[in-house]
């Protein structure tokens, strides 16, 4: 591989936004790609990858390159040859990346990869969490397969198009895709591409999302014309495709406490020409009480740690901190407690995380289950989805019944 100086130099832009001024990896990478319009896909596609990959190896990298907070650019540059020397790319004789200790680099790599924290790279913190919580056996496991870079999942929008027309489509834009088992509207695509510009996706016939992801509504067993609550619903993956799933009949309400997330659910609603569904903002508790004993389904996708989808989001590992998950399961608990209201008798709810972590799942759904407003309810079955066996995002899911 050639490296060209200008995408390099973009590469470390980006390193010095995200590691020095804190901004979150996905805006920044959006930011950077827009400096030069004449970037191809490729250029762009080097931009995206490396920064990504040095933001997912931080720690190992900067341990071996003896780079320390805030990065100067001298440091950023060193963590970039580290990045180098490790794929086996040549450096180039550029006055930034002279006198690059090749053997050292790969002495260090080797001594640092026998401890798991370094090797995964992976904050102290997260790494006796993991421990303690999934035990050494499969936390080693997990944490190596969230490590991968995720693939590209599509779901098909069956309200518009079947998979095998969709994938025929794409195929016209040289965008080549397979079929993944268990996964019925799922398409994979087979090498990497920018899937936003093409026509299929204006068109709405399919929406990024990943596969462990779309498990979800299925496990809530909606059907047309039933009355449907989706309770966090944010930009709304997961009620695109419950819509779809309710075959645009029936009524489909998506809840957030953020506006502005909803907003976007609408443009992509649109997009995907579902008209069964409404928003509304959760700003005081009379939102939650107007709908008490009104839904056949509910899902309660709550926020959690997010520890299931580092692979998407690797500066999470940076960015999270213990408080933060200790603060979180409490506010799942209060949407179990006081969002199950919402259901009617007889109906059905989804409490599903993208965390692995089982106080942020089973043991919520078990403390719900012996609490008072949790009489009501029957367990009916749970998924833990880890990274490590499916190949795609950690997740969770629990399907309770509300007793007649
Ligand atoms: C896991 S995300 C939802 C992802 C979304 N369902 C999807 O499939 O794209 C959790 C959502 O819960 C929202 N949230 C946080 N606290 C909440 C609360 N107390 N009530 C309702 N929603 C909440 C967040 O704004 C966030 O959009």
């Amino acid at each position: 591989m050639r490296l060209h100086r200008n995408l390099v130099f973009a590469v470390i832009d980006a390193l010095n936004m995200i590691f020095n001024e804190g901004e979150y990896a996905d805006k920044v990478i959006e930011k950077v790609l827009r400096y030069d319009k004449r970037w191809g896909a490729r250029d762009r596609g080097f931009i995206a990858e490396t920064t990504y990959d040095i933001v997912r190896w931080k720690r190992l990298y900067t341990e071996i390159a003896e780079a320390h907070e805030p990065y100067t650019r001298p440091h950023l540059f060193r963590l970039f040859t580290v990045w180098c020397v490790l794929r086996g790319i040549r450096i180039p004789d550029w006055k930034q990346l002279e006198d690059t200790p090749e053997r050292r680099i790969k002495g260090r790599f080797d001594e640092l990869s026998k401890i798991r924290k370094f090797r995964e790279s992976i904050p102290d913190w997260m790494d006796e969490l993991g421990e303690k919580s999934l035990g050494d056996k499969r936390w080693t496991k997990e944490i190596a397969a969230l490590n991968q870079q995720a693939d590209v999942i599509l779901r098909t929008n069956i309200l518009k198009i079947q998979k095998e027309q969709l994938q025929a489509f794409l195929a016209k834009d040289e965008i080549e895709t397979e079929t993944l088992e268990g996964y019925p509207d799922a398409l994979r695509l087979k090498e990497r591409k920018n899937v936003f510009t093409t026509e299929a996706f204006k068109d709405g016939l399919f929406e990024v999302q990943d596969a462990s992801s779309q498990l979800v509504a299925p496990f809530l067993e909606v059907k047309p014309g039933q009355r449907v609550i989706d309770a966090c619903a944010g930009a709304g993956g997961k009620t695109l495709h419950l819509a779809s799933q309710m075959e645009n009949k029936g009524q489909l309400i998506a809840l957030d406490i953020y506006e502005s997330k909803l907003k976007k659910l609408k443009i992509r609603a649109r997009r995907n020409g579902i008209h069964n569904f409404e928003t509304r903002a959760i700003d005081s508790t009379k939102v939650i009480k107007k709908l008490h004993g009104s839904a056949d389904r509910l899902l309660l996708d709550a926020p959690c740690s997010g520890l299931g989808v580092l692979r998407r989001n690797p500066d999470s590992k940076w960015k999270l901190e213990p408080e933060f998950i200790d603060r979180i399961m409490g506010v799942q608990q209060d949407i179990l407690q006081n969002y199950s209201k919402m259901l009617k008798k007889g109906g059905q709810l989804v409490y599903a995380t993208c965390s692995i972590l089982p106080q942020e799942n089973t043991e919520q759904v078990k403390k719900f289950l012996a609490s008072e407003a949790g009489q009501e309810f029957e367990f009916v079955k749970e998924k833990n989805v880890y990274a490590s066996e499916s190949g795609f995002d950690g997740f969770y899911m629990a399907l309770l019944k509300k007793n007649n």
